[in-house]
């Protein structure tokens, strides 16, 4: 039997992508999930409802402190603890820093960045007083290394990458962990919005920029899947990555091996 039967996880931006995936691969180990985002939540609840668990759903704007305090307190109500946090919402643009809308750097400081600390800020009492908890932060390899026209997300995920290392070290003497993952290209929506633009821009079909997308960055030229980074977040969660802290673990196709 898993571990982790029984135990509930938060998973931020869950109804799409990487977060989805988290939660159902969650999910299949027995994890009751809370599912939070703004996408298609009845098809996400379903796909979780599916393996078994317990589920719930909470609309809160992570860009908003006050939901996200409310976010918790209503997680914790509904399923009697919170002990897997995955900070995962994030939303991207692409601009040059002269071109770069503040509205768009303050949206995604807010959503990518501050709001994992205030998940973690309203968590932490509970996973202490059990003394056991994983908070798993979805940074990127965004969060190790930069691109041009991507400084909101660059800087948004060096913050997350710093504040894994904090948190990691506030608790490395309890029972509870903190570790960064990060990923290189997924084709989620976030992406695929990046592979419209280049195919428009470039005036080439929409398999050839996916092809040129990867290429460019990831030397094994394959997109990481979703499910992949779900068993890296079932694994950070299990006993044997108790020593597993404050990490930044790259899946990421030697993106940044080069
Ligand atoms: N797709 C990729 O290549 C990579 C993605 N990531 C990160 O993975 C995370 C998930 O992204 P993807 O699955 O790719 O994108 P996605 O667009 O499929 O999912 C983003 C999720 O965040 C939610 N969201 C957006 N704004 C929100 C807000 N204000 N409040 C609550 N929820 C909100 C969306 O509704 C959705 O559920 C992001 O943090 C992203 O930066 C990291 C590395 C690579
Ligand atoms: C690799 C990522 O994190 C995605 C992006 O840069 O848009």
């Amino acid at each position: 039997m898993s571990q982790l039967k029984g135990k509930t996880a938060l998973v931020t931006g869950s109804t799409s992508g990487i977060g989805l995936a988290m939660a159902i691969g969650l999910a299949k180990q027995g994890v009751n999930i809370m599912v939070n985002g703004f996408g298609e939540k009845d098809n996400a609840i379903a796909q979780i409802k599916a393996c078994g668990v317990e589920v719930d759903y909470h609309g809160a704007d992570m860009s908003k402190p006050a939901e996200i305090a409310d976010l918790i307190s209503q997680t914790e109500k509904r399923f009697g603890s919170l002990d897997i946090l995955v900070n995962n919402a994030g939303i991207q643009h692409t601009a040059t820093v002269q071109d770069f809308p503040a509205a768009q750097w303050d949206a995604i400081i807010a959503i990518n960045l501050s709001s994992a600390f205030h998940t973690t800020h309203y968590a932490l009492p509970g996973m202490k007083k059990r003394n056991w908890g994983r908070i798993i932060n979805i940074a990127s390899v965004h969060g190790l290394v930069g691109s041009a026209q991507k400084s909101a997300y660059v800087a948004a995920k060096h913050g997350i990458v710093g504040l894994t290392k904090v948190v990691a070290l506030e608790n490395a003497q309890t029972g509870i962990t903190c570790n960064a993952i990060c990923p290189g290209w997924v084709l989620t929506p976030l992406v695929q919005k990046q592979v419209d633009a280049r195919a428009e821009r470039e005036k080439i079909t929409n398999e050839q920029a996916k092809h040129d997308l990867v290429a460019e960055k990831q030397p094994s030229g394959n997109f990481v899947t979703p499910e992949q980074l779900a068993a890296l977040a079932v694994f950070l969660c299990s006993q044997d990555a108790s020593e597993v802290r404050g990490a930044a673990w790259n899946m990421d196709g030697g993106w940044t091996a080069q």
